[in-house]
């Protein structure tokens, strides 16, 4: 396969094949982006089981070499997609996921250097933000190659649910959720635009009977969507499976693409050593850059509010660095 990787054979290595790392491994097949993905997880018969079924649907698609392997397949990887670990149970926050969570990254990490990995990793395990940051300080990889899956679902579910209050095609809505991937995240709604219209004279000039609670609610219901749905199904896996495709193609095809990810700052925004949630350009180096928008004063503030408690709270990963 010719991808911007060359002709080199592409390698996705899946860390975790429960909920969220499956649903990524079915999307994968149906991408024709990768040419090769290992499934990794401390359950083999379930990685096994997954590689089997997902072999048997290759006559419907694309050629793809997948088998359910360990951590020497991970030298050849180009990405290693990370979504091991425990999930929320019903009422549980994603903080309260730091401190197993941060033990099986820990080895983990080990395992995927061990093996003399030197690619890009992609984490989505939560706190997606702290376990990003720690992934970065265990690997030793420079930030670039450390990419959290941050806010990328939460602006999916915004730009999602402000289309369906409009009645317009989801692609037409460029919205941003900043922040934590958490409770404290935030939307950038000075700066949300429909086509070329910002959002507010969009609403003024089509949208008359649209009112602030409308607008309040559609936030609450981004911010709030995992908690909803884990009551509902216990889990989410379907919407941040292909928010991690997204991730996937736009390094392995190399595209520039801006996306919402969790990344290291290093005095953008006026925040510096922490992994939190803004726009980045994203390609085959990994983060190319992170990019600054204006936030107005209630935003930045908002901004600031968020990386302080993400700071509390990565205390559990400074302890394992030290
Ligand atoms: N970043 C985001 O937007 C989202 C993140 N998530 C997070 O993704 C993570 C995974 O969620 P689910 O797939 O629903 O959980 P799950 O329980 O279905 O799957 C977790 C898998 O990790 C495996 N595992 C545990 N320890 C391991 C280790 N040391 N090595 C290898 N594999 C190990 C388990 O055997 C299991 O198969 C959770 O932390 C969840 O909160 C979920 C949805 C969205
Ligand atoms: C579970 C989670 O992080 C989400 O669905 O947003």
């Amino acid at each position: 396969m010719q991808t911007q990787y060359g002709n080199k054979t592409t390698r996705v290595a899946v860390i975790g094949t429960g909920f969220v790392g499956s649903s990524y491994a079915f999307a994968l097949i149906n991408q024709n982006v990768a040419d090769e993905m290992v499934l990794i997880d401390l359950n083999k018969a379930k990685a096994e089981g997954d590689a089997m079924d997902l072999n048997h649907g290759l006559p419907f698609g694309s050629p793809m070499k997948i088998w359910a392997g360990d951590y020497q397949d991970c030298s050849e990887a180009d990405i290693v997609v990370i979504t091991a670990g425990a999930n929320q149970k019903p009422g549980e926050t994603r903080l309260d996921l730091i401190e197993k969570n941060a033990v099986i990254f820990k080895s983990i990490v080990d395992e995927v250097m061990g093996n003399g990995f030197n690619g890009i990793f992609i984490v989505a395990t939560n706190p997606v933000d702290i376990l990003s940051y720690a992934t970065w300080k265990f690997s030793g990889l420079p930030m670039e190659r450390v990419i959290g899956s941050g806010t990328i679902l939460d602006s999916a579910r915004f730009r999602f649910l402000l289309s369906d209050y409009l009645n317009l095609d989801v692609r037409n809505i460029h919205a941003y959720i900043l922040g934590e991937h958490g409770d404290t995240e935030l939307p950038v709604w000075s700066q949300a635009r429909v086509g070329l219209e910002p959002l507010d004279r969009y609403i003024e000039k089509y949208k008359p009977d649209a009112s602030q609670e409308d607008l309040d609610q559609i936030f609450v219901n981004v911010r709030d969507a995992a908690y909803d749905i884990i009551e509902r199904k216990g889990a989410t896996h379907y919407a941040i499976a292909l928010g991690l495709i997204r991730l996937t193609k736009a390094i392995l095809r190399n595209e520039n693409s801006i996306l919402t990810v969790s990344t290291l700052l290093e005095g953008e925004y006026g925040l510096r050593d922490l992994y939190i949630g803004v726009p980045a350009v994203v390609n085959k180096n990994g983060i190319e850059r992170v990019v600054e928008i204006d936030l107005n004063k209630e935003e930045m503030q908002q901004l600031q509010e968020s990386a302080s408690t993400l700071k509390k709270a990565m205390q559990p990963v400074h302890d394992m660095i030290k």
